[in-house]
């Protein structure tokens, strides 16, 4: 499994940028983490997966997956070379289904690997059953599909190529409740079989619940990463980086922390007595 290594990494999209999108990150990340990366808008999240995907290189800095190291000299086939380790789940992945039906569609990816038919198909239900899609789903046209029916088989096509590492650009943008849990417990299955998951979110409950690192992008910066214990307890810090979390969220991590199972439909009153039932009543006075 591939450990991921960001070394002062700097990234303009243009020369004339007065600021750079991002600006002297390092970050490194162990195999088989669950890393939830927020922020304010525009403050260098996809940038800095893309980067990690190697769809563009860095400006100055590197960046090492595994044993594939790139900077700003790496050729195009030096990008690709970190492709082979990532799965990218861009932001709305349905919109960018294409075939005629959602086997084809989930089969694209293997394909372009060289993979044999047999190994295409076998990987094509794999990941169909992985998204809890019905395997018949493979005959039928993805834009006969349902909306969260069809990012699962957009993600499908991701998962198929089996990924160390998977990069999801909030997943969840636009589902309903049930899609999005279907959707972060498959996602959770996966982190535990052992990929390495980058969570762009701007949920902080899927942080609370799922992260064990969190990176938090301030205007290209990387300001933190800390694991949710402890980017949660910090109010001032919060603020200043405009993330908004609930007493609820901030308190159901606590918990979790503290080894207890959280009721989802639990009210904050309910949450902070249990909370202060568990750590020592000094939750409200903060
Ligand atoms: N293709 C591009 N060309 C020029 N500038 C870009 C491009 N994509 C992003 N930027 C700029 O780079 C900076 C970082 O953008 P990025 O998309 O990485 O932020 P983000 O944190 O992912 O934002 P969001 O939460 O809105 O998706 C922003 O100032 C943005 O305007």
């Amino acid at each position: 499994m591939p450990e991921i290594v960001i070394k002062n990494v700097s990234f303009s999209y243009a020369a004339q940028n007065a600021r750079p999108a991002l600006d002297d990150v390092s970050l490194r990340i162990a195999p088989g983490s669950f890393v939830g990366i927020v922020g304010h808008t525009g403050s260098g999240k996809s940038t800095l997966v893309s980067l990690i995907d190697g769809l563009g290189k860095p400006t100055s800095g590197q960046i090492q997956v595994g044993t594939v190291t790139v900077d700003a000299q790496s050729s195009p086939a030096d990008l690709a070379q970190l492709r082979r380790h990532v799965g990218y789940v861009f932001q709305f992945p349905e919109q960018q289904l294409f075939a005629e039906t959602v086997g084809q569609d989930i089969a694209f990816g293997p394909t372009n690997l060289g993979w044999s038919t047999d190994r295409v198909q076998a990987a094509v239900q794999e990941a169909l059953k992985l998204v809890g899609l019905p395997a018949a789903f493979a005959d039928r046209s993805p834009f006969a599909l349902s909306g969260g029916q069809m990012r699962r088989a957009a993600i499908a096509g991701v998962l198929a190529m089996k990924p160390a590492i998977l990069i999801l650009d909030e997943p969840t943008a636009g589902l309903d409740a049930a899609a999005t849990e279907r959707l972060l417990t498959n996602v959770a299955q996966l982190h535990a079989a052992g990929t390495t998951i980058l969570l762009i979110t701007h949920q902080m409950d899927q942080v609370a619940r799922y992260a064990d690192q969190v990176v938090v992008m301030n205007q290209g910066h990387l300001v933190k990463s800390a694991p949710p214990r402890e980017i949660f307890a910090d109010p001032a810090f919060l603020a200043a980086n405009h993330l908004n979390v609930p007493a609820a969220v901030a308190m159901s991590h606590q918990l979790r922390d503290a080894g207890v199972k959280i009721d989802p439909a639990l009210s904050i009153d309910a949450l902070a007595d249990q909370l202060a039932a568990k750590l020592g009543g000094k939750h409200g006075e903060q």
